[in-house]
């Protein structure tokens, strides 16, 4: 028997991708809205509790909206927005963030999809946090490298009419309110006491997204080394079908001396790296903004959620 499952704001940038997941599965049956009445609240709320697991793929009001309109207990919701990320009736849809996440994400049902930005710096925070070797009361810097697709239909739209823009053919950095949306969710499931300094900078491409985090050696407890953080990401990760841990100082994988922000792009998978030497170490994070960051990221819990093998309709 297949399970039914509707996305809400399948017409987005999110929602778009995600059906291409989903279309693709002989074990789903899509619920589909007809376009013209995709805010129709009735129509809405009729396919949100007809469903098993249905995905929000809308602004944070339209998904505070969207929860209120469901009263089928059965149906798991799978929020895409910001809105539920540090709401402690909700799980983070991270199922690699620490032991029992899985069984958080298979027993709730309201899974909270994370941020793009936040799935990476949490994946590199969290781990060294629970070994020991990062104290929660670092102050930490981290800075994103992102393309324009993380900023939806109208980012899309805006980047795609530039072309001949100079200015839009330049890194552009911005969020320099240094209020970025991702602070939360980063302190919090990063295991931190304090949100990092957050500087992303979205570049001349559509997607693909890399996380880093500088650290001084003399930050660290002493004796803590960029070899002790890459072994805890190995013993952390080891079973993880979506995580590679590359090798310390993977200056191989470098294109003549260039980080490839785009390497992981069409995969759900996260590459997480440390370059280091004796005074300074920094922590890098690379994912396809669109998958691991937000559309696989969702699938991956509903499988997770389902009981089916986690890795389905998903490529590493
Ligand atoms: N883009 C990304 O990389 C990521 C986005 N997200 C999050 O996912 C959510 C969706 O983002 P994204 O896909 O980028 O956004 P888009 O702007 O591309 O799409 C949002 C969609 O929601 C629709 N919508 C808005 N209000 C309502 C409503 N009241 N009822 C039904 N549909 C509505 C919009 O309709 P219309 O077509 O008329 O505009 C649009 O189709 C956001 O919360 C975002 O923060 C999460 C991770 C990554
Ligand atoms: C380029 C750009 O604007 N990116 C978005 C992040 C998109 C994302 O994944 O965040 P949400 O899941 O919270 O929407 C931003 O930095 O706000």
């Amino acid at each position: 028997m297949a399970f039914k499952v509707y996305v809400d704001g399948q017409e987005g940038t999110t929602g778009l991708r995600l059906l291409d997941y989903l279309a693709a599965r002989d074990d789903i049956e899509l619920l589909r809205i007809d376009a013209d009445r995709r805010k129709d609240a009735a129509e809405r709320a009729r396919l949100l509790n007809a469903a098993d697991v249905a995905f929000l793929c809308l602004p944070d009001a339209a998904s505070r909206e969207a929860v209120a309109l469901l009263d089928n207990p059965a149906t798991c919701l799978i929020d895409a927005s910001t809105a539920f990320r540090t709401d402690p009736d909700w799980a983070y849809g991270l199922p690699e963030l620490a032991p029992g996440q899985r069984d958080a994400i298979r027993a709730t049902k309201r899974i909270a999809n994370p941020g793009c930005h936040a799935s990476a710096f949490v994946m590199l925070t969290r781990p060294l946090v629970e070994a020991g070797l990062l104290p929660a009361a670092t102050p930490l810097t981290a800075y994103s490298i992102t393309g324009y697709s993380g900023g939806g239909k109208q980012l899309i739209a805006a980047y795609e009419a530039g072309q001949n823009d100079p200015r839009l053919a330049a890194p552009r950095p911005y969020a320099m309110g240094l209020a970025h949306k991702h602070l939360p969710e980063m302190r919090v499931h990063g295991g931190l006491d304090q949100a990092p300094v957050f500087t992303p900078i979205v570049g001349p491409f559509l997607k693909g997204l890399s996380v880093t985090i500088p650290l001084h050696v003399s930050q660290l407890p002493a004796g803590t080394t960029a070899a002790a953080l890459h072994e805890a990401y190995v013993a952390h990760y080891a079973d993880e079908p979506f995580v590679r841990v590359m090798p310390l100082d993977d200056m191989a994988n470098l294109d003549g001396g260039f980080f490839e922000v785009q390497g992981c792009n069409d995969t759900n998978r996260v590459d997480l790296f440390v370059f280091g030497n004796a005074e300074q170490i920094a922590l890098v994070a690379r994912l396809d903004n669109l998958g691991k960051g937000a559309a696989g990221a969702a699938v991956q819990s509903m499988n997770v959620h389902l009981g089916l093998d986690e890795t389905t309709g998903l490529s590493a």
